[in-house]
């Protein structure tokens, strides 16, 4: 089967404002993909642009082959965007409804409904909603038909955790489906626990592209902690001299160290002559390692 969607060294700026510099990715079919980046990184600007919503400066955007366009007209991509108008003064199903009709493969908008599992919000006015049930219809509307490309820009912003919890539950569906997903996040820890793949951008630039865990192995920080006893002699105050370290906790006896390279802290600690006891090394998780390389990225353009 063909690729899902393509950027080819792809830039977009808005005068002097590079929001989207020499991007290139290519989405598989069936993946669910995250794309996470700091505000103003030109994650919407990208998302536009897949969307034909916004055509590039530069390089070449292609879903299914085609243009971004043709694909949308074929009903091939469901999309939920940021914000933009809802129609006031219809109701929930009014709303879903005439997105299934004019979806060239819409569903039936119960079906809709269920499956978004908003039919108790069926016959409420759109205007009259939560900003959390304003985005279960708005995904309702990215799932009025069967799209091969789902697109959600944010999609649980202003969601509280059951309701975040209820629509990941939902997208899965989606996924397990079969339909490729791509949605942007601020959310770590929805990417790590729902995407296959996470993309990563940071001022315009594309700065890492692989699974959750290849990109927090790319990060490679190590969590060690250990209890210190002093009756195990040995002097404390050495672990402030530990190499690859880049922050040390210590808290009673409990030490807590994050290192760049857990083998030379721990062989360090031990010439020390410390005893470490129930000595435990972790990875860090995505939201550590999102830190570490957009500040990586961030001091390599100082350079
Ligand atoms: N229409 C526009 N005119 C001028 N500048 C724009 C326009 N749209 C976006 N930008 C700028 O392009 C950059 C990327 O913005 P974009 O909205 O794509 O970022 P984002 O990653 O989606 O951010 P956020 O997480 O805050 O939604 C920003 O510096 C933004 O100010």
């Amino acid at each position: 089967m063909h690729e899902v969607a393509a950027f080819r060294n792809v830039s977009k700026h808005f005068g002097a404002v590079k929001a989207v510099s020499g991007s290139s990715f290519t989405l598989h079919p069936g993946e669910t993909v995250a794309f996470l980046g700091p505000n103003g990184a030109g994650k919407s600007t990208s998302i536009d642009m897949l969307l034909g919503l916004k055509d590039p400066s530069e390089g070449q955007v292609t879903l299914f082959g085609g243009t971004p366009r043709q694909a949308i007209m074929d009903g091939r991509v469901g999309v939920m965007l940021q914000s933009g108008g809802l129609l006031p003064e219809v109701t929930v199903r009014e709303l879903v409804g005439f997105s299934c009709k004019v979806h060239p493969r819409g569903y039936a908008v119960d079906d809709v409904l269920k499956t978004a599992q908003i039919q108790d919000l069926a016959d409420r006015r759109v205007d009259r909603l939560s900003g959390g049930q304003e985005q279960r219809v708005r995904f309702a509307l990215a799932t009025s038909g069967d799209s091969d490309l789902i697109v959600l820009d944010e999609p649980t912003t202003g969601m509280d955790v059951n309701a975040r919890q209820a629509f990941w539950s939902v997208m899965k569906a989606q996924a397990d489906a079969g339909r490729t997903i791509l949605f942007a996040t601020h959310y770590l820890e929805e990417a790590d626990a729902i995407a296959d793949r996470v993309l990563v951008m940071h001022k315009g630039r594309l700065i890492a592209d692989g699974t959750a865990a290849e990109i927090k192995a790319r990060a490679g920080q190590r969590r060690i902690s250990f209890d210190l006893h002093p009756q195990d002699g040995g002097d404390a105050s050495l672990l402030n001299a530990l190499p690859a370290i880049t922050a040390l906790d210590v808290s009673g006896s409990t030490v807590r160290i994050s290192t760049s390279d857990a083998d030379a802290t721990m062989a360090a600690v031990y010439r020390a002559g410390l005893y470490p006891r129930g000595l435990e090394v972790t990875g860090v998780g995505l939201e550590q390692a999102f830190i570490t390389i957009t500040a990586e990225a961030t001091a390599a353009e100082g350079n």
